[in-house]
This record gives C-alpha cells, structure tokens and sequence, in this order.
C-alpha cells in the first residue's frame, strides 16, 4: 500500500514551500503540494492516501470554495486557509465539514495551521469513548468526531464502559450523550466510579446534552464531569472544547511524570518512591508479606568526579540506575538523590533478594569499566526489617554505612 501523505493546496509558492518544509519538519510522512485546482485533483484522483490536507479557499483555476468540495467528495480531512473571514465563511466551511479552517491574518495564523494538520494526523493515534443514548445526536456526534479523525468507540450502556476501563483500557476522553437516557445503570454512580480510579485530571469526561439539559449537566460538573458540550450549538465548538479538554490532560500527565521523574537516570525520584512506597509498603503489611529494602551507593563517587569529570560522574550514575531496573526488574526502583538509590519490593525468598543484590553489585565491578570507561564499584545495605517504610530504609542505611566501612564493594544485611 502507498505510504500515507499530507496534501498542501497553495497557490502562492512562497507560503506553500513554508508549510511544506515546516510539516515536514514535525510529521513523519511525505507533504505533497499542489499549487492549483487542476495539479490537486490530479494527486486525489491517483489514489495515494491523503492523511490530511491543508487547502486554500480559493485558487486562480477554480471557483470558490470547489476545492474545498472536491475534497469533501473524496472524504479527506481538510484545514482550510482563507484571505478573509466572514460569518458566511465559516458557515460555508462547517457546511462542508472542515475539520478547521484558519484566517490568514498572520505568522501566528500559519502556526496555528500548521498545528491543527499535526493534530489531525496524530488523532488517529486516540481513541474516544462515545457512550451514548443511541438518538440522532449520537450519530452526529460519531460523525464529528470521525471528521476529527479520533478512533471513536461506541458503547450504548454503562455497564460494558466500565467493565472494559477496569480490563485496563483507557481512552482519551470519555463523552456522555443523553446521560439520563444511557442504560446499564445510573450516570452518577457511573460517573463516581470512573472517578474513584481516575481523577478530571487523568480522565476528562464531557457530557453532550440539549438545552432541555443545561441543569442536569451541570449538576454533572459539580460530580466530576469536566465540560459540557451543548448540542445544539456548532460542530466548531465541540471541536474546540474536546481539543482543549484532551490537550489539558496531556499536559497534566506530562507535568506528572516530570514530577515523579529523575531526568538523569528516569527512575522515579525520592518523593515519587515515598508517594507510592508507603501505601504498597502498608499493603505488604496487611497481607503480612514478606518485604526488603535495598540502599545502593556508588563507592568513592567524589573521586570519579575528580580524576574524570562530571560528565563521566553523571555516565557513572546511569550506567548504575540501568544495572538497577536490568536486576531488580519488577521492583520500585528510585534514585533518591546524587550517587544514591534505593529499592523497595516483595521478599518472597530471602536468599534470592540478596543473590539479587550480590548479582548487581558483581554487575557493577565487571562492567562499569567496559560501559563507561570508569572503573567503580558499589555498597549495597539490604534490610528485611522495619516498623513501617522510614525504619525499612533507615536500617537497610545502616547496613550500607557497615558495608562502606568494612571496605565497599560487598553487601551487607541488616541484622
Ligand atoms: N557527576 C555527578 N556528581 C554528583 C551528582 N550528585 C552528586 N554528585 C557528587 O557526588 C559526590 C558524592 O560524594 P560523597 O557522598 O562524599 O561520596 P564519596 O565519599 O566520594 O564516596 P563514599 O564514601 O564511598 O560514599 C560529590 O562529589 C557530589 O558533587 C550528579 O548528579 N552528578
């Protein structure tokens, strides 16, 4: 099968080599110009696979808007551009079932452009979850939805919504139609249980309804629904609110890895370990399961620093937190600050964990040198004891200081 390309429409070959180097630049696929009516319909009509084009409104060899119509018929997802803007325009437009169309008053406005034929592409990558009450506005929304390029699931009831986000599937944005019409079970008991696993931040839900409905859905924002999308308005406007919405949620997942991130190694860092460490830790506990702590520092790491740099020192810190996650695999793992790390997880057998541990730090001796070119070793302290998870790394602590001083380079279990 040909290799999916991305179609610019421009007559004016100054913009359109701009938008051809700059999509170029951020999409993985092919982007084509046509630079008149006659040069596009030849490209659709060779059958290569358009993902998305970015059209003009007008071009010197068509009348308006035909260009827009001609890819409509051949159902490709359109941007358009156009000179002017008018209410009559945009009607024009949304008639036509543009996917977004753009005023060019501006750098700015190219921008904007060249980030919706991104969004689009990408789109097809998301998947949204339409649980709907099966009326007309259900298949116009399946509609709207298919022009943005989304992977749209269906679900007529509740029941198998939930059932498959507790298999594990998330989707990007959950969206109610005619909530009070929805079988398989009440929506605010659907909308609380969706919450108790993910929060507005983690899972935006919007809820489509007629005017009829304001009240109820915003009665529905208060329980944690995110937007509202009144459906009686404009296609563009659910358009905006659901980009807006999906956008928020990735920007909040992208703040929360960073914040859970160590960005030398990407192990979790110290406030991560204890966010999650305490609550496993206590369910260990409970089950009465057998647990271990690991505390790992790199020997005489001021000295690495000083005979062979920073760089090398930083090296010497990654090649560390890869021998970590290649043995402890499965196990929390975090750096909790310069040369130190620390490991948390399920003790099943007590021979294994330190075989584990003995394991890493030969690891660590026989490969550093081959790795990094800087010969060095580690101390390991192992604890099986602790009160509570603080204790845990306080004596597996202690073991590591008995490690250090009985010479580095060994294991040492806390007795
Ligand atoms: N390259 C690098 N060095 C770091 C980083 N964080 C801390 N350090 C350095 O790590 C060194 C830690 O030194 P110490 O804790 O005194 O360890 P040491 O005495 O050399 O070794 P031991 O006694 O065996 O623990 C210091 O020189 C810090 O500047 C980092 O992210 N990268």
């Amino acid at each position: 099968m040909p290799q999916e390309i991305i179609l610019v429409i421009e007559d004016q070959k100054s913009i359109a080599q701009y938008l051809q180097q700059r999509l170029s630049e951020v999409l993985p696929y092919s982007v084509e110009v046509a630079e008149s009516y006659a040069e596009a319909k030849r490209v659709i009509n060779s059958g290569v696979p358009i993902l998305v084009c970015l059209s003009d409104l007008n071009l010197p060899d068509a009348a308006e808007g035909a260009t827009v119509e001609l890819l409509r018929k051949a159902n490709i997802t359109t941007v358009v551009l156009t000179a002017s803007y008018s209410e009559e325009t945009r009607q024009k437009m949304l008639a036509q079932r543009v996917a977004d169309y753009v005023v060019k008053d501006g750098a700015s406005a190219i921008d904007y452009a060249i980030s919706a034929v991104v969004r689009l592409a990408q789109n097809s990558d998301k998947c949204v979850w339409l649980i709907a009450s099966g009326s007309r506005s259900s298949n116009r929304l399946l509609g709207l939805l298919n022009i943005q390029r989304y992977v749209v699931k269906v679900f007529d009831d509740f029941k198998s919504a939930l059932k498959k986000l507790e298999g594990g599937a998330v989707p990007e944005l959950l969206m109610l139609e005619g909530a009070e019409k929805i079988k398989g079970g009440d929506v605010l008991a659907f909308i609380a249980n969706v919450r108790s696993s993910y929060s507005v931040n983690q899972l935006p839900i919007m809820v489509c309804e007629t005017s009829e409905n304001v009240s109820l859905a915003i009665k529905l924002m208060k329980y944690g629904v995110n937007d509202f999308y009144n459906l009686s308005l404009s296609a563009e406007e659910l358009f905006v609110r659901l980009n807006q919405n999906i956008d928020q949620t990735h920007s909040y997942k992208e703040i929360e890895r960073i914040s859970r991130t160590d960005a030398l190694t990407n192990l979790y860092n110290r406030r991560c370990f204890f966010y999650f460490g305490e609550s496993y830790f206590k369910q260990l506990q409970q089950l009465n399961t057998p647990f271990f702590v690991v505390m790992v520092d790199i020997d005489h790491f001021k000295k690495v620093n000083d005979t062979y740099g920073h760089q090398k020192g930083d090296e010497a810190i990654v090649f560390t937190a890869g021998a970590l996650a290649k043995l402890f695999s499965g196990f929390t793992i975090a750096r909790f600050g310069g040369e130190e790390f620390c490991v948390l997880g399920e003790a099943k057998d007590k021979a294994s964990i330190l075989k584990v541990c003995e394991d890493f730090r030969q690891e660590v001796e026989i490969f550093s040198k081959f790795q990094t070119d800087v010969g060095f070793t580690v101390s390991v302290g192992v604890s099986f004891k602790g009160e509570n998870l603080e204790q845990a790394i306080n004596f597996a602590d202690s073991a590591l200081y008995l490690a250090k001083e009985s010479g580095r380079n060994q294991v040492q279990e806390y007795k």
